[in-house]
């Protein structure tokens, strides 16, 4: 669907694009960066509205440097900063967005009817945009991103400003526009669960470069580490304390579950076999506590920025 190579974008004071080279399939594709990794840079040469500086992009099969215009004939854009004109419906909007896309009237009228249904905006579509909430101009910026039927559409930070409530309604139709419609999504977001959770597969620049670019299971995939976590009882009042101390004494690493949910009472071992699954429900027996879970910890994505940022601290520290 996306195949960069190379591709770098200087502004005379910054480099937003640093010889990036990345493929993108079909799917749902999240574009993850911290604020000014340069997502919206590369959504812009992908749509053939900014000129690499170097390095070349194809969005399906055509080069952005000279097909730009068919490129936007086939792809959806939702851009990130609110661009809507107050005074008028989604109604009129979308019909005007849908007829520019090169739509006959009537067709316009009726893709637009079934697009705002689909985006969950059919009651309020004959009402000013002006008086929306920030989550149904998000929902306007998508339906004029899908109304001329797009095979691919580019997000950016679609769930910007929206509530939590919004966030998670705003994904799930974004689940929808793929396994709906079958149109390929790429999503960019600053916020990786999110996109953990939407996507089949994650991008994640930094600084203008790639850091990673994997399916999300990949991303996921769980670790040698067990996470156990067991219940207190009258004889060990703290008993993830007397679990610690009693395979401490057998010989093995045990760490808090510091930043996991209801940290505290998990602890985390290094699982050596199956032998470790053994030992350790030998060991909860034998102090009569509970056991609440023992499972293998997945990895988060947010551990790749982690661990990138510990890269970077370590290279700086041989430096000085
Ligand atoms: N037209 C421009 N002129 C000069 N610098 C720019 C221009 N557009 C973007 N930049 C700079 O390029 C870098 C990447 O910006 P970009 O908007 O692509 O980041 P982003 O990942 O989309 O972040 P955000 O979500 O905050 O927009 C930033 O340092 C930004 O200041």
């Amino acid at each position: 669907m996306i195949a960069t190579e190379s591709l770098s974008k200087r502004f005379p004071r910054v480099t937003a694009l640093d010889r990036l080279s990345v493929d993108i399939g079909a799917g749902v594709t999240g574009l993850v960066g911290a604020n000014g990794a340069g997502k919206s840079t590369l959504i812009k040469i992908l749509l053939g509205l900014s000129p690499a500086s170097e390095g070349r992009a194809e969005v399906l099969g055509l080069d952005v440097a000279t097909r730009g215009a068919t490129i936007r004939e086939r792809v959806g854009y939702m851009p990130e900063h609110d661009c809507l004109p107050p005074d008028v419906s989604a109604t009129e909007f979308v019909v005007h967005m849908a007829r520019m896309s090169g739509l006959p009237p009537a067709a316009a009228r009726e893709r637009t009817a079934d697009t705002l249904r689909h985006v969950g905006l059919y009651e309020e579509r004959y009402r000013p945009i002006g008086g929306y909430s920030t989550g149904m101009k998000q929902r306007v910026k998508l339906a004029q991103a899908l109304v001329h039927d797009p095979q691919l559409v580019f997000l950016d930070e679609p769930t910007n400003g929206l509530d939590p409530v919004g966030r998670d309604d705003m994904l799930a139709l974004i689940r929808r526009i793929h396994t709906d419609f079958g149109i390929s999504v790429l999503v960019t977001s600053h916020l990786l669960g999110e996109l953990e959770r939407t996507c089949d597969h994650v991008v994640v620049v930094d600084g203008g470069k790639l850091l990673r670019s994997s399916s999300t299971t990949d991303f996921t995939q769980t670790t040698t580490t067990l996470a156990v976590e067991v219940t207190d009882t009258d004889d060990h009042p703290d008993g993830t304390r007397a679990l610690r101390e009693a395979l401490h004494a057998r010989g093995m690493t045990v760490e808090d579950g510091g930043g996991l949910p209801g940290a505290g009472h998990i602890l985390l071992l290094t699982a050596q076999g199956e032998d470790t699954y053994d030992l350790v429900r030998d060991v909860v027996a034998d102090l009569g506590l509970g056991l609440v879970r023992m499972e293998q910890r997945r990895h988060h994505i947010s551990e790749v920025f982690r661990s990138s940022d510990e890269e970077r601290k370590e290279a700086a520290g041989h430096v000085s």
